[in-house]
């Protein structure tokens, strides 16, 4: 069976509170975009792992389907083997969620193929296990998050038709570090009010990411501002970073980026 994880955006992202279990309390809202890895999972005699396309750092059991099988065979300990195979094009360490997306999508593979039968609750359960973001992917439509990331509600985001951009220097920022340089606070206005007008997010909409890692990198602040001068009714950077996205009500260009910058385009 094969399936395309896809990457996700962060619209707006407050840190709010420091836990003393060492994550942080947020409010997102995660929306899921078409870029995407592709993934296969096939019944096999022995159980094996194939990368191509961009190679994921670690050596195989690091990888994030490999945890999601351990994960499962803990309970499910009958499993058959498979043959996995992931093509990886989503950007890694980059704020698109492309290694919880594949982790995701692992679970829900694996939940058809053996015929689990196990709900979407229950794969959110696992998926929490695997990472914060994870959970979001079982459902794969936009919903804000808050807990760790792990508390899911559905939210109404309109962006049908709309121009999507991604530009992503080749900065790879580690979330954890990302997390350790933040100073928690209350947001100014409510996410979900805001999200319902996108023309006011360029006033409204926060990430509180930026701040920091714009001081660290300013080439990422200057990604934002340049997408805000092609026209883009709004541009933020995408969770941790290092991506930033901007929305378009027109087609634009993507032609004038470094060459070693990686950019997509495409229409929502
Ligand atoms: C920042 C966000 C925004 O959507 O995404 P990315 O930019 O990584 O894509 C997420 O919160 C990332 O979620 P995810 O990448 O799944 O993080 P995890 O693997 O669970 O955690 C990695 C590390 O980040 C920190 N962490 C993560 C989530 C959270 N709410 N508070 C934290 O402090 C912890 O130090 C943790 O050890
Ligand atoms: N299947 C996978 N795809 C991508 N990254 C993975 C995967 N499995 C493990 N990882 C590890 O997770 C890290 C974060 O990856 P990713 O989720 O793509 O980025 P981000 O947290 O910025 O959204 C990678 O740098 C890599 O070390």
């Amino acid at each position: 069976m094969i399936q395309f994880p896809n990457a996700k955006i962060n619209l707006g992202l407050h840190i709010t509170e420091k836990r003393k279990d060492g994550f942080h309390e947020i409010e997102t809202c995660l929306f899921p975009i078409p870029l995407c890895d592709a993934l296969e999972m096939i019944p096999a005699p022995k159980t094996t792992f194939k990368n191509t396309g961009l190679q994921v750092p670690g050596n195989e059991k690091q990888n994030l389907i490999f945890k999601a099988l351990k994960l499962l065979r803990k309970d499910f300990n009958d499993l058959p083997h498979v043959s996995m195979h992931l093509h990886k094009a989503i950007p890694m360490g980059a704020g698109l969620g492309g290694g919880s997306s594949d982790a995701a999508f692992a679970l829900k593979i694996m939940n058809m193929l053996f015929n689990l039968h196990l709900e979407d609750w229950f794969l959110e359960d696992y998926a929490a296990e695997l990472g914060s973001d994870c959970p979001f992917f079982i459902q794969n439509k936009p919903q804000l998050a808050k807990g760790r990331g792990e508390i899911l509600e559905e939210v109404e985001v309109n962006l049908k038709g709309r121009w999507l951009v991604l530009v992503q220097p080749k900065i790879h920022i580690s979330t954890q570090e990302a997390y350790a340089g933040i100073i928690p606070k209350s947001p100014a206005h409510p996410l979900k009010e805001i999200l319902m007008d996108p023309k006011s997010w360029k006033e409204k909409l926060v990430n509180n990411f930026e701040e920091s890692i714009f001081k660290k990198h300013p080439q990422i602040g200057a990604i934002k501002e340049n997408l805000y001068q092609q026209g883009a009714f709004y541009a933020a950077m995408s969770g941790s970073g290092s991506t930033v996205f901007g929305l378009f009500d027109q087609e634009p260009s993507i032609s004038n980026w470094p060459e070693d910058y990686f950019t997509y385009k495409n229409q929502l």
